[in-house]
């Protein structure tokens, strides 16, 4: 059903700068500014006692050593001491503290962009690789942190220890502190020159680390077909391709962090040499002694590291802009539909009674400019059975999508009851509708748990629904019966035998509209003659509607619709429209012989249709 690749624009791409990434994941924050608050706070003290320290070493030099004076030694060893012991555990709690918030920011944003995903319509899961999306929901989700609460502690943390340390340096030397300071614009310089280049760079870096998640990903799910066709090679190719971008990225992205790195170690060797030069000068002129200097170079020296975390904090948050570009992307991309507002909700029973209705409804995809689907009307009741068919591309999975509101029609109406589909909340609808896929939705769990699909039932309520779907015997033979384990692409039931899993997972739904897509196909002959049984008692008192190419079907239905480019062509009993003689009457004739257990194409009548049951349109 939901299964075309559509080839058209993938995300919206548009560039985001620094304040706008801010000012969107800032209020993720939200709840945890105290902790942040304190985590600049500790960063301050840290910064403080530094300083501090310094102050005592220069003490120590001046009093204790140079005059070799032990007595001048216990006052200032001790406060020394004492601050260090304060500083260490103000900085561990800072730290441990700064940690648990940033892990809390990554936690929140990933359960957000994750939830924002899960409203998105399926058009946008078949524009976008799905190694790619996963990639922006590790990567980076993690460089945003890096931009909002590490970057903001980072910034606070550098800010005071800067302003700290120079101000010891003015107040120890101003004139020394003034004529070193004149140096610190080439710090800046260094820093802007590189922003912009990193900024690409990463940019580029992320999106090869998409497309790498995505080739691993694609050739894990598509093994079986690779070997078969023997596309390892190419598949090989096609990851060395991504990754060899990724690496011309990566390369890049170290050697232009490594060249400021040691750039800015010149320019600190330059800045050293120039206080030792004056150092010297100034002692010699007895305008200083030996502690100051040993001081005043030190908050020199420890000046630098946080002038160049600025600026290395400058390339991080660059670099983190570029994932917050891609994040922004994912959200700000619009679901196709929303929940009412409530005033315009309209009252209606949990469980509807099942009477559903298209009027008049005309849809096209966003971005495409045919129509899907073209003022088409049709109702159905509950115990009846509607086919839906039509040659590829007709607007048959366009029209279940339209039943489960994944998108509302542009023009018309679909109902529920009566009741338009977008005047009832999204899950009152879709918990009333119960649809089939092709591909059974497989959990990552216990066979039961598959069947009781999250709701709350007992043991013998599955075991009930599963021998209703034919699928006790099965689940009886595997080792650890209803407690086995399976897992999505598992091989230890057959498509046959997943089929009946999910119908019995639909009877324990028991919802009153059951959509089946091409229930059959996929399934040899014997297995698709398997779940007939089944299906026909999941579809007893229900309306229900397939959408098959399965002609055999059509041939039990109570009523046929013929789609065609979109419109409604023909409509009525199997027997009507062969009799017709227009476009099902082709279609059937054109069938392949034997399709899913039917013999010739003039066997089928509604007499021998596979899902005919009397007791089944006792309500019809
Ligand atoms: N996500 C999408 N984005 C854009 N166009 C789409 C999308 N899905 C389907 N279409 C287009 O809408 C039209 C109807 O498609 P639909 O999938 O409803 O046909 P179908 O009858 O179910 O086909 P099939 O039997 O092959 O599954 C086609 O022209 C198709 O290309």
């Amino acid at each position: 059903m939901f299964h075309q690749l559509v080839v058209d624009t993938s995300i919206r791409t548009r560039r985001v700068g620094f304040k706008e990434s801010v000012r969107r994941f800032w209020p993720l924050t939200r709840g945890d500014r105290r902790w942040i608050v304190i985590v600049c706070l500790c960063a301050i003290v840290a910064a403080l006692a530094e300083t501090a320290a310094i102050l005592l070493f220069a003490q120590l030099t001046d009093n204790a050593l140079q005059k070799g004076s032990v007595s001048a030694f216990w006052g200032p060893a001790g406060l020394w001491l004492a601050v260090a012991v304060a500083g260490a555990i103000v900085g561990y709690l800072g730290n441990s503290l700064a940690a648990w918030t940033a892990e809390r920011f990554v936690m929140r944003l990933r359960a957000r962009v994750f939830a924002h995903l899960q409203k998105l319509p399926p058009h946008f899961f078949q524009r976008n690789r799905r190694g790619d999306l996963v990639e922006r929901m590790t990567g980076d989700v993690d460089a945003i942190e890096q931009l909002v609460v590490t970057g903001l502690v980072q910034a606070v943390s550098a800010g005071f220890a800067v302003l700290f340390y120079a101000g010891a340096a003015l107040w120890l030397r101003w004139d020394l502190a003034l004529a070193t300071f004149a140096l610190v614009p080439l710090f800046l310089i260094a820093a802007s020159r590189f922003t912009g280049r990193v900024k690409e760079v990463s940019r580029r870096e992320r999106v090869a680390d998409g497309a790498i998640t995505s080739v691993v990903e694609e050739g894990l799910v598509n093994v079986v077909l690779t070997q078969a066709y023997n596309r390892q090679r190419d598949e090989q190719a096609r990851l060395r391709r991504e990754a060899r971008r990724w690496l011309r990225a990566s390369v890049t992205s170290a050697r232009l962090n490594e060249l400021y790195g040691q750039l800015v170690e010149v320019l600190e060797t330059i800045c050293v040499l120039a206080i030792i030069g004056l150092g010297a000068w100034e002692i010699s002129a007895g305008r200083m002694s030996l502690g100051q200097l040993l001081a005043f170079a030190a908050f020199i020296g420890y000046l630098y590291p946080p002038i160049r975390g600025l600026g290395q904090l400058g390339l991080t948050v660059t670099e983190a802009t570029a994932g917050a570009e891609r994040l922004l992307e994912i959200l700000d991309a619009r679901p196709a539909v929303t929940d009412p507002e409530p005033s315009d909700v309209v009252p209606a029973p949990k469980r509807a009674v099942g009477a559903v209705e298209a009027c008049g409804v005309g849809f096209r995809y966003p971005g495409n400019t045919d129509e899907a689907l073209h003022d088409f009307s049709f109702s159905a009741v509950p115990g009846e059975l509607v086919c839906i068919t039509g040659p590829s591309g007709a607007g048959k999975s366009t029209l279940a999508a339209l039943l489960l509101r994944f998108y509302d029609p542009d023009i018309g109406s679909v109902r529920l009851d009566g009741i338009p589909l977008h005047r009832l909340p999204l899950a009152q609808i879709r918990s009333n509708i119960t649809l089939l896929p092709q591909e059974t939705l497989v959990l990552h769990d216990t066979v039961e748990e598959n069947i009781a699909c999250g709701r709350d039932v007992t043991h013998d309520d599955v075991v009930r629904a599963a021998r209703a779907a034919d699928a006790h015997a099965f689940i009886t033979d595997l080792p650890d019966g209803y407690e086995t384990v399976i897992a999505p692409g598992t091989s230890r039931l057959s498509g046959g035998q997943l089929q009946r899993v999910a119908i019995a997972r639909a009877m324990l739904r028991n919802a009153p509209v059951l959509l089946l897509d091409e229930p059959t196909t996929g399934l040899d002959t014997l297995a698709a003659q398997r779940i007939l049984g089944p299906l026909r008692r999941l579809a007893e008192g229900r309306t229900t509607l397939v959408i098959t190419h399965d002609l055999a079907l059509a041939a039990d239905a109570d009523r046929v619709l013929v789609l065609d480019k979109g419109r409604l062509v023909e409509s009525g009993t199997h027997a009507q429209l062969l009799a017709h003689h227009g476009l099902y009457a082709t279609l059937f004739h054109t069938r392949p012989p034997h399709q899913n257990g039917t013999t010739h194409p003039h066997d089928a009548s509604p007499t021998v249709s596979p899902l005919t049951d009397g007791g089944r349109r006792a309500a019809g």
